[in-house]
């Protein structure tokens, strides 16, 4: 056994960012930013207002291009477009939650399936057996999914008569049901008691136990540092530190960038994020 026999070696890249730049005008909302996703990770992307969280998952998933950079997906340069960026395995939410509020919550996460079903036109136009055979296992799907993020009772509601809570949790479902190998969260618990925080995190949990790796974007920093196996921590749109939970929320550049509060103040939710962190390591072993 090495020394280094603890450490755990790194696995595959799944998604990687490569210098991405995005200008805008005369403003450089991202400048240079690298960031590497390993197979069964979940990273954090914290960081102030406007630090370019959103626009980083926006280049993530070619609803802008970058100016300069690029993102590859299991290597390969990532496709410029948002549907095939879905078909070649990337999904997301929004952080304004952008659901069909007309549908029922069935019908928004069959949408999200049927983004994965190759149907012959002429068996969709004349609902031949194929096409019922492709609806049926698309709603078994869709209903295995509502189950996984705990919606079942809600199938038949309308999108928008549902509760704030489970409108973020429906989101996530349509995108699983794309079946991703990524999924990029953009404030899933925006909005959110903390039960309903916890029940997210525990979602996220169990998502990246399903094999899908996860990048989540989050102001709650008790959220992520509990959650995230890395954080990244964008400031002005450069990435101002990368690490483990441990080594960002000791990082001083951290306390004082961060959220741009009073020092004293993100001092103290750094250290009752940490509290919260040990006391669920030692409620887990
Ligand atoms: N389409 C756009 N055109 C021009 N400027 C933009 C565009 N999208 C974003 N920006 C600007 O880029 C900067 C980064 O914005 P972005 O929304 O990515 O930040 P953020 O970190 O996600 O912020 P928040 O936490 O408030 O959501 C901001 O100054 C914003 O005004």
């Amino acid at each position: 056994m090495t020394a280094f026999a603890h450490e755990a070696a790194p696995r595959p890249a799944v998604l990687q960012a490569q210098g991405v730049t995005m200008v805008f005008g005369g403003l450089t909302a991202l400048n240079d930013v690298s960031l590497t996703l390993e197979e069964g990770q979940i990273v954090g992307l914290i960081g102030p207002n406007g630090a370019g969280k959103t626009t980083f998952f926006n280049c993530l998933t070619g609803l802008y291009t970058p100016t300069r950079g690029r993102v590859l997906l299991d290597g390969s340069v990532m496709p410029n477009d948002p549907a095939h960026v879905t078909i070649a395995g990337v999904a997301r939410t929004f952080q304004n939650i952008r659901l069909f509020p007309n549908m029922t919550v069935l019908e928004n996460v069959m949408v999200g399936r049927h983004s994965r079903m190759k149907q012959d036109p002429v068996s969709t136009l004349l609902r031949l057996p194929a096409f019922k055979r492709g609806e049926a296992a698309a709603r078994e799907r869709s209903r295995e999914l509502l189950e996984f993020v705990g919606l079942t009772r809600s199938e038949n509601e309308v999108a928008r008569n549902l509760p704030y809570g489970d409108q973020r949790r429906l989101e996530i479902a349509r995108a699983l049901a794309t079946d991703p190998k990524v999924l990029l969260l953009d404030e899933p618990t925006a909005g959110m008691n903390p039960q309903e925080t916890e029940a997210t995190r525990q979602l996220i949990f169990a998502i990246r136990e399903s094999g899908v790796s996860v990048v989540v974007i989050e102001h709650d920093i008790k959220f992520i540092f509990s959650l995230c196996d890395r954080v990244c921590v964008l400031v002005q749109g450069e990435l101002l530190v990368e690490g483990s939970p441990e080594v960002v929320r000791a990082d001083p550049r951290v306390i004082e960038a961060y959220l741009g509060k009073p020092p004293e103040e993100v001092e103290a939710e750094v250290r009752e994020a940490a509290a919260a962190v040990e006391h669920d390591k030692g409620e887990r072993s």
